[in-house]
């Protein structure tokens, strides 16, 4: 698959002296989705503009379908739908000449037939000739996203998608997002929601302190990074762990053990321990397994980038 974006050790340092990229490198393949995850002030959004070309990069080249952001600007900004974070619509325009004018800004060729089908895929159309400030929040971001999308872009960034939307809006835009990578647009996003990118994501980048900590591909992080818990019900429950089982990684929850098992390993242990279980007189009742979430991950890397940063403060 080619890369529809390619970014190259990309850093920003604001003017105040404060580094917000660190030598950022990262391809998005085309017609891919990529979640960006990343805690408060990690730099999702100042990667996302600088990418996008609206922040100035301090050093290192973004290319969008080969062409440098900064020395073919133009070519490079017209495959690109930008949806921020903030509202930014002129209150007394109607929704349709917003997404007309936003259209005739990247000099397409007017096509209303395009533009009543997005408006139509974002539940906009009966709201066309509204005024922006006669809508709700929810619909003021449905036009944000049908704006970005009016020059027909080939890639589209969102900045936290959901934030402050509710969860039937949330739900139409992932149907909005599939329906464009099904369409071939490479989709963006960043967010704080972990479910969002557990549930439409292909690949999943971390960003924390200004530095992608891994992009990957979203099950296989979850399969080498995931741990799942065996828990083990007890006819008589425990309170501490019997000596028969001491070289298991196990605890005590409501009087029944808890073993921890890693999901890529061949060998979990799990058969030894039943059977060592029964010759220490133990009889289970039940078993469950749970698997650990994407969010349990990401803030297990997120926490091990603190105190890596901490240790390095510290030298
Ligand atoms: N114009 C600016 N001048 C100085 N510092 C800035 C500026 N814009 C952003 N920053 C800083 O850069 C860091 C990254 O900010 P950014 O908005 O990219 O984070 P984010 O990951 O998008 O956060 P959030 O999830 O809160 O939106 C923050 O520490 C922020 O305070």
């Amino acid at each position: 698959m080619t890369n529809i974006v390619e970014v190259r050790r990309l850093t920003k340092t604001f003017d105040g002296g404060f580094q917000a990229l660190k030598s950022v490198d990262l391809d998005i393949k085309s017609g891919e989705i990529i979640a960006l995850l990343g805690p408060n002030g990690a730099g999702k959004t100042t990667l996302i503009s600088t990418i996008c070309g609206i922040t100035r990069a301090t050093s290192g080249t973004v290319k969008i379908g080969g062409h440098d952001t900064v020395t073919a600007y133009r070519a490079a900004r017209s495959l690109v739908g930008l949806v921020p974070q903030e509202i930014t619509l002129e209150p007394f325009e109607k929704v349709i000449s917003t997404v007309r004018f936003s259209r005739g800004l990247f000099g397409r060729a007017p096509n209303d037939a395009y533009l009543e089908k997005v408006l139509k895929s974002l539940s906009l159309w009966d709201k066309k000739d509204s005024k922006i400030m006669m809508l709700s929040g929810g619909m003021k971001r449905r036009v944000l996203i049908a704006k970005a999308l009016a020059h027909e872009p080939r890639v589209l960034f969102l900045d936290e998608p959901s934030a402050g939307v509710d969860v039937e809006l949330r739900k139409d835009m992932w149907k909005v997002v599939s329906q464009l990578k099904k369409d071939g647009v490479t989709i963006i996003l960043t967010t704080h929601y972990i479910e969002e990118a557990e549930a439409i994501a292909d690949r999943v980048g971390v960003i924390a302190k200004g530095e992608i900590l891994l992009v990957e591909n979203k099950a296989d992080l979850m399969n080498r990074m995931g741990q799942k818990t065996l828990k083990i019900d007890l006819a008589e429950p425990v309170e501490t762990i019997p000596k028969a089982l001491s070289k298991y990684d196990l605890t005590i929850e409501d009087g029944g053990l808890l073993f921890a098992y890693d999901i890529a390993t061949d060998r979990t242990g799990i058969a030894g321990l039943l059977a060592d279980l029964r010759t220490a007189g133990l009889k289970l009742t039940d078993l469950q397994t749970r698997q650990s979430s994407l969010e349990e991950i990401f803030v297990s890397l997120v926490s091990e980038k603190d105190v890596a940063v901490e240790k390095e403060d510290a030298t």
